[in-house]
């Protein structure tokens, strides 16, 4: 039986055709033909409403239950904070004192506006050129189907390799990964899953490359406090909120302009390279008419590995000085690791990633990941990750309004972890692991 999208659109996910475990057949879009198996997997995922500020957990967690039924391979649930649950289906090698290929992927997506979008954005509409619709089909439902669905042909296939599999399942990546990775990674859980390398999220790629990022910029969320006199707003009342704040303002927005101009001015540079600053919040005053006390301006700033994070605040504390008496900052948000991994042949796991890809024509672009994923606590614990979205012929619409993939493409990225899952987890025994 086929579906239109109009059908499709009106169906929740466990009302869809289930004939062969995930073997629906999906909605059209493609002149009647049969929707490919993984498509609709993936379709089916993104109605889930794993979306802030109350995301559906449970629904992800009861998806993946099922999926590692169907894949007849342990899921762990591991909570890490109540209501926060990470989970791992694990497919065990068959040298267990090797270490692990961890694959990672967080189950949450950002909110969207509604209003701004073509289609429902959780009803994972494919149009008629095959490009799905939907929050999380970039960020990044669709890497954690192409994790399942590669497993998934590689057993039939009956392969086996010597290094164990993790699929990781992860919450609230898009709240800072507070109740998620960053206590996950200090749980003897962790511990215990022996990872030696880790794959996460990249981004799209408009062009024909595929980008992988080897690092990230830290994010830096902070508040500046600037007090002052009170006063009636008639009056020039002396040492004002707003005098210091306007200072603060400035000495924070000319130096955005600096970063932009020498990223704008430079081939080389990619935003990953330079530091971004954007006020993201003002907050002050109480009445038309009253001096306030007080006026706080937030800032969302992101620091490339390069830059020395000791010289940055030791700025950050001249512009506060500079700006007049009782300036105070506080970090709601403060990541210090700068680590990077290694893209050299030097690093075994990197060799096979880019030699893996490269025998299927992949051109890789390395880039440092302008905002911040889970990979930053997995390096932040010694470990190599790679964030990597196999997603080319894609503009970039993570976070945006009608985020979209092709099914093509979507499909695409299952062969290529298809080839990239064996040789990293066929890697041979390392110096270090014996
Ligand atoms: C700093 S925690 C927030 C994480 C979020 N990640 C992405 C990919 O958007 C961000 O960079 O804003
Ligand atoms: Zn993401
Ligand atoms: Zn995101």
């Amino acid at each position: 039986m086929l579906f239109t999208d109009t059908h499709i659109q009106g169906l929740s996910g466990d009302m869809l055709p289930d004939k062969n475990g995930p073997s629906a057949m999906g909605g059209g879009g493609q002149g009647g033909l049969a929707e490919h198996p993984s498509v609709s997997l993936f379709r089916e995922y993104l109605r889930l409403k794993t979306v802030h500020p109350e995301p559906d957990y449970g629904a992800a967690l009861r998806f993946l239950e099922r999926m590692a039924k169907e894949l007849e391979l342990p899921m762990k649930k591991v909570e890490v904070c109540p209501g926060r649950v990470v989970a791992i289906i694990t497919w065990t090698g068959t040298n267990t004192a090797l270490q692990s290929v961890l694959l990672n992927s967080h189950m949450d997506v950002v909110p969207v506006f509604q209003e701004s979008w073509k289609y429902d954005a959780f009803a994972a509409v494919k149009d008629a050129e095959g490009n799905i619709y939907g929050r999380g089909t970039q960020d990044m439902k669709s890497v954690a189907i192409q994790y399942i669905e590669a497993v998934r042909k590689l057993k039939a296939e009956g392969k086996r390799f010597a290094r164990t599999i993790h699929l990781m399942f992860v919450p609230d990546e898009e709240v800072g990964g507070h109740k998620g990775m960053e206590m996950f990674v200090k749980h003897p859980e962790f511990q215990a899953l022996n990872i030696g390398f880790a794959l996460d999220e990249g981004l799209a790629n408009p062009g024909e490359s595929f980008t992988v990022f080897y690092g990230e910029r830290c994010p830096w969320w902070i508040t500046v406090r600037c007090p002052g006199s009170p006063g009636h707003g008639s009056r020039f009342v002396e040492n004002t909120a707003a005098e210091k704040l306007r200072k603060i303002i400035n000495s924070f927005l000319d130096f955005r302009e600096q970063e932009k101009h020498r990223l704008n001015t430079s081939e080389c540079l990619t935003l990953g390279d330079v530091t971004t600053v954007n006020m993201t919040m003002v907050k002050g005053g109480v009445a038309y008419n009253v001096i306030p006390e007080k006026m706080d301006a937030t800032f969302d700033i992101r620091i490339p590995p390069t830059v020395n994070l000791q010289e940055f605040e030791a700025q950050i504390q001249r512009w506060c000085k500079e700006a007049g008496e009782g300036i105070t900052y506080e970090f709601a948000q403060k990541h210090t690791n700068q680590d990077l991994t290694s893209t050299e042949d030097s690093n075994p796991w990197w060799k096979i990633f880019s030699a893996t890809c490269k025998a299927m024509n992949m051109n890789l672009q390395k880039e440092i990941f302008p905002a911040a994923s889970d990979s930053r606590f997995i390096r932040a614990v010694g470990l190599p990750a790679i964030g990597f979205s196999p997603m080319n012929h894609t503009p970039i619409l993570l976070h945006d309004h009608n985020e979209f993939l092709n099914e093509q493409v979507f499909l695409r990225g299952i062969q290529v972890y298809q080839e990239l899952l064996p040789a990293l987890a066929s890697l041979p025994a390392q110096s270090s692991e014996v």
